[in-house]
């Protein structure tokens, strides 16, 4: 069957209490080693989207520099078009692709700063970006995988829609805790296991102190 939107890839490092973040933010979780992993992961899909909360608090490039490889198309999720233009990601639009996903909520104050850089506005949805819709236009601009990086409310919105075909997981030798501290999928969650995503576990790969899990 041909498919009518891009192949979804979710990655993010855990800590083994199931946390992306502490309850500060900070997200430093993997080694050296799962960054080059990342990173080689990276350079071969067409493009890596994360929704705003990350761009606010870890400010990536979301770019390729641990290995040698092409940088992906970056994509932004960030309904009222609210991302800073002095993060890296816009300031960096010079050199690569990025598109900011908004909806029609964002100001047109917002949208006249954004167009200050040479970044794609694609406004697709009423309150949020619809990702169905979305994901359409990308697939029109020949975007076959996407690396989904998160966070967390960004990852729930693309799993309960049935959006997610792969999950690469860095399980990492931390406990952090916090109930308010991000977990992999956040939202509302779903009421019974039999309703939630099942994935098959078909790779499982051990780099020192970390394990990398390959769900599909
Ligand atoms: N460990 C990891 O692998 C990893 C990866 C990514 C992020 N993080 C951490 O996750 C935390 C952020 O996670 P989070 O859950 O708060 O936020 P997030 O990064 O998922 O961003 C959420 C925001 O993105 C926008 N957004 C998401 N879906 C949208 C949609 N459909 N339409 C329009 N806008 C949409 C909205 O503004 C929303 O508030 C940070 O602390 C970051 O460091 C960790
Ligand atoms: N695999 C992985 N391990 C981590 O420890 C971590 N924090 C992320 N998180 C993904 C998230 O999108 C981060 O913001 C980028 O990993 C930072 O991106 P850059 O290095 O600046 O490109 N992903």
């Amino acid at each position: 069957m041909v498919s009518s939107r891009p192949h979804i890839i979710l990655s993010a490092a855990i800590s083994l209490d199931g946390k992306i973040a502490t309850i500060t933010g900070d997200s430093a979780l993997s080694s050296k080693k799962d960054k080059i992993r990342l990173h080689r992961l990276r350079s071969q899909m067409d493009a890596i989207l994360v929704g705003k909360n990350t761009i606010l608090q870890d400010n990536p490039m979301l770019n390729v520099r641990y290995v040698k490889g092409k940088n992906p198309i970056r994509i932004v999720l960030d309904s009222l078009g609210q991302i800073p233009t002095s993060s890296k990601i816009i300031q960096s639009s010079h050199q690569i692709p990025t598109i900011i996903a908004v909806s029609k909520k964002a100001s047109k104050k917002n949208l006249a700063n954004l167009a200050k850089f040479p970044v794609d506005v694609v406004i697709a949805g009423q309150n949020k970006v619809e990702l169905k819709r979305l994901l359409r236009f990308l697939h029109h601009k020949k975007i076959k995988t996407i690396l989904l990086e998160g966070g967390g409310t960004t990852n729930w919105d693309f799993v309960s829609q049935g959006l997610v075909d792969e999950v690469v997981v860095t399980v990492t030798p931390y406990l952090v805790g916090g109930n308010k501290a991000k977990t992999l999928v956040e939202g509302d969650g779903f009421s019974k296991i039999s309703q939630s995503l099942r994935l098959n576990l078909c790779k499982i790969t051990r780099q020192n102190n970390e394990l990398v899990l390959y769900y599909n």
